[in-house]
């Protein structure tokens, strides 16, 4: 065999982690057995819009599928009473469990039964890994037991003597607590290999932080991220626009603990401003919507607050639409076509009356600038958002673990849409001179989101890019956002409600048809019957009949409404999508009551599952990305192999296997 200079290089590499035949050798047997496993279980959630107790409930039951194992396992022989306060258990151990154990009038007896159910338990989810990989998933501590608990074979002992005794040791060690914890974090981390996030994890909801916490915490996730999501990177970034629109709706939803609890970032020096600015004002415009004026706090304070940033938010919209002609969202710097004496706005050649004409800190010769108070106020918050520790971590996380859009095992994942032109092209979109569509649309929207944050502090391509991560956030042809406008200034000051229409992209028309999820898939180089497209941003109105499932089954939109206030719209409370080894299901879940009520309660979230894609055979790890890249290195492996056999290159000594 030919080496070329590059290839043996590669090879040399190689050679020092296997330095033998037989190291190589093993190595590749190992890939073998691995690529023949079915394929790890996949979910798909997205626009969880702050609602961390359903996230979290969602993650900790791993969708439903924790529940229905243990049905299969336990079987109908124990109460539907016990199995639930088992899930519970599992869901939540460090809660559950001192509530079961105050019940007990046999603690011991109990911990050996629930010990006993939790490893066979394991033993089930566990049965489609392979052992290297359920030992990796294991605790350090107590790995090694687990491992005999979970691997033993009983051909030739009593495995209820077998388990009996080791378990005996545990209870009488006072280890139980413990084992069974472990135990129940094991089972979780098995039952789902890799979550897919697909945008919107901010806005409306209560704690997008706390959600932001777990995916840290997950072994294994990826982020697509949502129009919502680049905003509040763009605020991290020091955007002040980006700034003042998460506090726009931070406040429209009267939802301060994020931003206040959760991110140390103080709203007093704003909140005097406001109350000093706007004290003559009528601010019944600004309370935060309807369903949310429940929560503590001064309404009418929240009202000032809420005017004060959304007339910052307009000056600096005009003053970033007048430096990105290319943004090409000329007209929607209202500001400067609102006539302050006679109170109307010249609206595209309309004349509208506005609903609240009264501009306390407007220069009317010129509306854009922030006046010195604002000036302050802006320049505080840019610094309390990037002192804000927590927040930036978030968001680093963000940038490391998220992207534009994600292609994973045959699927594309994206937030919003593709821009399309009416008849089903693929909308060119001009910035900086040139015109891009499709795929190359996509990793340049990627690459410029990245630049807000990561260009050098003060640089012009910094600036640059947290301009167009606000215009991710809202622009007609982004792909995040997929409408026409984003009008929140006509539904604030305009009555009439044809100017508050946002029209959808034609994309949202085009996606009915089986050939256009085709056509975006060949677009980034993908194809056949296993391929899908995952879609968020559009809550899906199940409620009126809608189907996430567009284009023949090629295309679903996963946005089935997490969010509470969207519930009255889509009749659900959202949808995971999983792709396991048998094709790809989708579960549509019921509105979550809190995680309090399922701790005690044991009250799980109802859901019920519909196959949208059967494989026509089980998925193998080998039909995977990780397999396509582990059936490389046995190709690289087997060269290695040749290379020593053929003296190119020579072993090490062989160490003992
Ligand atoms: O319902 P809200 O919170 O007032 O927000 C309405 C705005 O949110 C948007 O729907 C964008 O948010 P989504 O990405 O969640 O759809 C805009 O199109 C619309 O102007
Ligand atoms: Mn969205």
């Amino acid at each position: 065999m030919q080496y070329s200079d590059e290839h043996l290089r590669y090879l040399r590499l190689l050679s020092q982690k296997y330095q033998t035949v037989a190291a190589a050798a093993s190595e590749i047997i190992r890939i073998e057995a691995l690529l023949r496993l079915p394929k790890g279980t996949e979910h798909f959630m997205s626009d969880l819009h702050g609602e961390h107790e359903a996230f979290v409930h969602i993650l900790n039951s791993a969708s439903g599928v924790i529940r229905e194992k243990i049905d299969t396992v336990l079987g109908n022989g124990v109460p539907a009473e016990e199995r639930a306060e088992l899930a519970t258990l599992v869901y939540y151990p460090n809660q559950k469990l001192p509530e079961l154990k105050a019940r007990q009038r046999d603690l011991h007896a109990w911990y050996r039964m629930t010990l006993l159910r939790l490893i066979d338990l394991c033993r089930f989810v566990s049965s489609k890994h392979t052992r290297d990989h359920v030992r990796r998933c294991l605790p350090q501590n107590c790995g090694y037991i687990l491992d005999e608990l979970l691997h033993a074979h009983f051909e030739d002992h009593d495995k209820d003597q077998y388990y009996g005794e080791i378990i005996e040791s545990i209870i009488r060690y006072d280890r139980a607590d413990a084992y069974i914890i472990r135990f129940c974090e094991v089972i979780k981390r098995l039952a789902v290999d890799r979550l897919h996030i697909v945008g919107d994890l901010f806005d409306r909801g209560p704690r997008p932080d706390r959600i932001l916490d777990s995916l840290m915490a997950h072994h294994q996730v990826d982020i697509q991220w949502g129009n919502h999501d680049v905003v509040w990177m763009g605020a991290a970034a020091g955007s002040p626009l980006c700034i003042m629109t998460v506090l726009k709706t931070t406040l429209a939803y009267n939802n301060l603990d994020t931003l206040e609890g959760g991110y140390g970032i103080s709203l007093r020096r704003l909140e005097r401003f406001a109350q000093h600015t706007y004290a003559d004002s009528d601010v019944s415009r600004w309370l935060p919507h309807a369903d949310q004026r429940t929560a503590a706090g001064d309404l009418t304070a929240a009202a000032r607050m809420h005017k004060a940033v959304t007339v910052m938010m307009l000056k600096l919209e005009a003053q970033v639409i007048a430096r990105n002609p290319d943004f090409d969202l000329q007209g929607r710097d209202f500001l400067n076509h609102i006539d302050f004496a006679a109170g109307t706005v010249d609206y595209f050649g309309t004349t509208y009356p506005l609903l609240d004409c009264d501009f306390p800190t407007v220069d009317p010769a010129n509306p854009a600038a922030l006046t010195a108070d604002e000036e302050k106020i802006a320049a505080e918050l840019v610094r309390s958002f990037a002192e804000s520790e927590r927040l930036q971590r978030h968001v680093q996380f963000l940038y490391a673990h998220g992207a534009f859009y994600k292609m994973c095992n045959g699927n594309l994942l994206y937030h919003g849409a593709v821009p399309m032109t009416e008849d089903g092209a693929f909308a060119a979109i001009r910035f900086e001179g040139t015109a891009r569509s499709g795929k190359q649309l996509f990793d340049y929207c990627d690459r410029r989101a990245r630049q807000g944050y990561s260009a050098p502090a003060g640089s012009p391509a910094r600036l640059a890019g947290q301009d167009f991560l606000w215009y991710l956030w809202c622009g007609a042809k982004s792909p995040l956002f997929g409408r026409s406008a984003m009008t929140t200034f006509e539904r604030l000051y305009i009555a009439d409600p044809a100017a508050q229409v946002e029209i959808k992209d034609p994309y949202y028309r085009h996606i009915a048809d089986p050939r256009t999820a085709e056509h975006i898939l060949r677009e980034f180089g993908l194809s056949g019957e296993g391929s899908h497209i995952v879609n968020g941003h559009v809550p899906v109105r199940a409620i009126e009949g809608e189907s996430p499932i567009k284009g023949g089954g090629r295309l679903i939109i996963i946005d089935g409404g997490f969010c509470r206030a969207y519930h009255r719209r889509t009749g659900i409370a959202g949808y995971t999508l999983v792709y396991n080894s048998r094709g790809l299901i989708l579960r549509t879940h019921q509105p979550f009551e809190s995680v309090d009520k399922a701790i005690h309660e044991d009250e799980d979230i109802a859901s019920k599952s519909e196959y949208i894609y059967t494989a026509p055979q089980r998925i193998l790890v080998r039909d995977t990305d990780e397999g396509g890249r582990k059936q490389a290195l046995i190709r690289d492996l087997t060269a290695l192999v040749e290379a020593y056999q053929s003296g190119v290159i020579a072993q090490g000594v062989a160490q003992e296997m």
